[in-house]
């Protein structure tokens, strides 16, 4: 088996951080010392190599991820980058479902930001241990120390610094190893640095301090250390990285490290202590998943000898090569080739060409070991999440799961041609992205897209008409209500018609039981003694999916509720699928009008970043909005104002801010959950949707 290193010496990992924390520039970084590229691109000049798409460059931010490949000291890094911005919150989730470590980068100056904090709970979810990383030690207002503390108070974490920076803003000049207590210089802002030094006497408290911190940190987790520590034995540095190690993988402990990756500084000691502390896919627990026959729980190892199983995560569409998915392969080895099976689907898939992706360019393989992350050509029904496996040991790994849409907006293509393109452009974007959904409003006839946020549907639209050449018309964004009822209740359908020949007769009794907010729809069937037969039951189900879509109140879909089968009847000769799915849809029809249904909409988590002199300006302007203040607090030089907003009152936001503020408030938005619409302002929504 070709394998560029055995599997320890292997890492996949993640960057995530707050959106301009520097992550790209990181990534940068990191390729230009694994000597991947040769001309550091900055990321202002829209030069990053990681950053390709044309938007990205534009806007300067990082939309998609894209896998990359580097090798330092021996070891093979497999990079993920991850975008920072909320609207792109489920790229940041697919790619930590698939790492198995990752560097959370923090902007020295602004510290734990609401977003950094969002994406440590989401790898807090994943389990994925984590290196963090004090970026931007240059500029003015920058302070290490104070960054330590947030990750200890904001984050709950337990964050053990590795080293301490030598100079802060423009002073800084190097860092102190605290793992080897040596200093280390950089001559300029190419990265060009000295080789090991002692530690200035000016440094030597501080070193002395948070060594330490550091050791009683190591001991604490190793009873050996601990021992020695206390007899006051030296611990080598050899014991310490094995034990800080061990801690990292355990998440009890986060090591901290400092640069500036725009300065070319620290950057090769995070690749360092990537290889040193970050797992490899062997020291992760084996990856969890079901027999798709029996439900029984299956796990595999990360091991060449045992069938493959492997996860899409992620699908994009290139303009040169078609549809590219990327993989996980947890188990086994995948070779070109061969025909793999998808679970969900329940039919075989041939794995066409392999490929291992650089910043720009592709390297085709014909086989990949297990724990490697690639990328495969020529898979037609994949989907983002589905398994693929050896057909003679199928598994179905956990799927990851994803949120529903908030937003949408009406596109109008302009011409007969148009709409062809659109219809592709449209089904390409929904492979790639699971949050993107399309459909045909029943009533007007128009096209809509949904996604997470305004920025979300820009990003799509600005695509459709990059990529796919789409001119279209573009609606004002609207609101993805919901509908529910707020009232259990037990109700007939029947569809019962005789008109010559063959008659139809389907009869069903229902019970609809409102659910939490977020817990979607469940069907249960509790019917006994075949007063229905098993093989309409599915179509019951189905029926009810379906009616549910259009809603009952102002066409907008019913969730958060439980339907229960629980009896009916049906015909020898008249009954069929059709029948039943009917009565499911009357049965749904009779209970909304007990059921008193009630109109949802999506509330938005908001922090809002405000010099004290238009804080209450901002806040009369939230309570207009219906907003509903949470707290408060200041954070350097500004007050941070946590609230939560219906999104309704949330369009335009961007701009009426930045005029009440003089363009020095900044905020940041992501769906929290859903609430009841006040009746005054469902009222209006239901006569606007029949207005329609
Ligand atoms: N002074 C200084 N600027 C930095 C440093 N690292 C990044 N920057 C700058 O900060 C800005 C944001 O950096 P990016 O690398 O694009 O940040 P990002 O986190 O990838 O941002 P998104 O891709 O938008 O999520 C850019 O203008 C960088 O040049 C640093 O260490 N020092």
């Amino acid at each position: 088996m070709s394998r560029h290193v055995p599997i320890e010496r292997l890492r996949n990992i993640g960057i995530m951080a707050h959106i301009d924390a520097g992550k790209t520039t990181t990534t940068e970084r990191i390729l230009f010392y694994a000597g991947k590229i040769h001309k550091i691109g900055e990321v202002h000049e829209g030069a990053a190599t990681m950053d390709w798409m044309p938007q990205e460059q534009e806007r300067g931010i990082t939309i998609t991820s894209a896998a990359t490949t580097v090798f330092w000291r021996e070891h093979q890094i497999n990079i993920i980058d991850t975008p920072g911005h909320v609207d792109f919150t489920v790229e940041v989730e697919r790619s930590l479902r698939v790492l198995d470590g990752a560097i959370a980068i923090f902007s020295a100056k602004e510290g734990v930001e609401p977003q950094s904090e969002t994406v440590w709970r989401q790898a807090d979810k994943y389990h994925v241990p984590r290196l963090a990383y004090v970026n931007k030690m240059d500029i003015v207002g920058a302070d290490f120390f104070a960054v330590v503390e947030e990750i200890k108070k904001r984050l709950g974490a337990h964050p053990v610094p590795i080293q301490v920076p030598i100079g802060t803003e423009s002073e800084f000049r190097g860092l102190i190893d605290l793992v080897t207590m040596q200093a280390y210089y950089y001559l300029d802002d190419l990265g060009t640095r000295t080789a090991a030094q002692p530690i200035p006497e000016e440094y030597r408290e501080v070193a002395e301090r948070w060594r330490t911190h550091l050791l009683e940190a190591v001991a604490e987790l190793d009873d050996a250390l601990m021992e020695k520590y206390l007899e006051g034995e030296e611990i080598t540095p050899e014991e310490i990285r094995r034990a800080l190690r061990r801690g990292t993988l355990d998440f009890k402990i986060v090591p901290v490290l400092a640069g500036s990756s725009y300065r070319n500084k620290g950057v090769q000691f995070l690749m360092d202590a990537v290889v040193d502390y970050l797992p490899s896919p062997v020291d992760i627990p084996p990856v969890k998943g079901t027999d798709p026959e029996t439900g029984e729980p299956i796990e595999r190892r990360a091991s060449d000898d045992e069938p493959l199983a492997a996860l899409a995560f992620k699908i994009m569409s290139d303009p040169y090569i078609g549809r590219l998915t990327y993989l996980r392969i947890y188990s086994g080895v995948l070779r070109s080739g061969i025909y793999l099976l998808n679970p969900r689907k329940g039919h075989r898939e041939r794995i066409g060409r392999i490929l291992r992706m650089h910043a720009n360019h592709r390297e085709e393989i014909d086989e990949v070991p297990a724990g490697e992350i690639v990328a495969v050509v020529g898979l037609k029904d994949t989907m983002t999440g589905d398994t693929l496996c050896d057909e003679k040991a199928p598994i179905v790994l956990e799927a990851m799961t994803f949120p529903e849409p908030v937003i949408s907006v009406a596109i109008e293509p302009k011409s007969k041609a148009d709409q062809d393109k659109l219809a592709l452009a449209l089904q390409r974007l929904a492979e790639e992205d699971p949050t993107f959904r399309t459909w045909t409003d029943q009533e007007t006839g128009q096209t809509i897209i949904a996604g997470m946020g305004e920025l979300h549907l820009d990003v799509l639209v600005d695509r459709m008409r990059r990529e796919f050449k789409v001119e279209a018309n573009v609606g004002a964004p609207q609101v993805a209500y919901r509908e529910t009822f707020t009232v259990p209740v037990k109700v007939e359908g029947k569809y019962i018609r005789q008109t010559g020949g063959r008659g139809q007769y389907g009869h069903v009794w229902i019970e609809f039981i409102p659910l939490g907010r977020g817990e979607g729809f469940v069907f249960e069937n509790r019917i006994v003694g075949g007063v229905i037969p098993k093989e309409y039951i599915p179509a019951v189900e189905a029926g009810l999916r379906e009616a549910l879509q259009n809603g009952v109140l102002a066409g907008y879909p019913l969730t958060d509720l439980k339907a229960v089968l629980f009896d009916g009847s049906y015909h020898e000769v008249d009954s069929s699928e059709m029948a039943f799915k009917i009565a499911a849809s009357l049965a749904l029809k009779e209970a909304a009008k007990q059921a008193r249904p009630v109109l949802l909409e999506p509330i938005m988590k908001l922090e809002v970043s405000v010099p004290e002199d238009y804080l209450g300006d901002v806040i009369g302007d939230l309570n207009a909005r219906r907003g509903r203040v949470e707290g408060m607090e200041r954070r350097g030089n500004v007050q941070v104002i946590r609230a939560y907003v219906p999104l309704a009152e949330m369009f335009g936001y961007a701009t009426d801010l930045r005029s009440r503020t003089q363009g020095r408030g900044t905020y940041i938005m992501q769906f929290s959950h859903y609430e009841e619409v006040p009746a005054g302002i469902a009222k209006a929504v239901i006569e606007r949707s029949k207005g329609a």
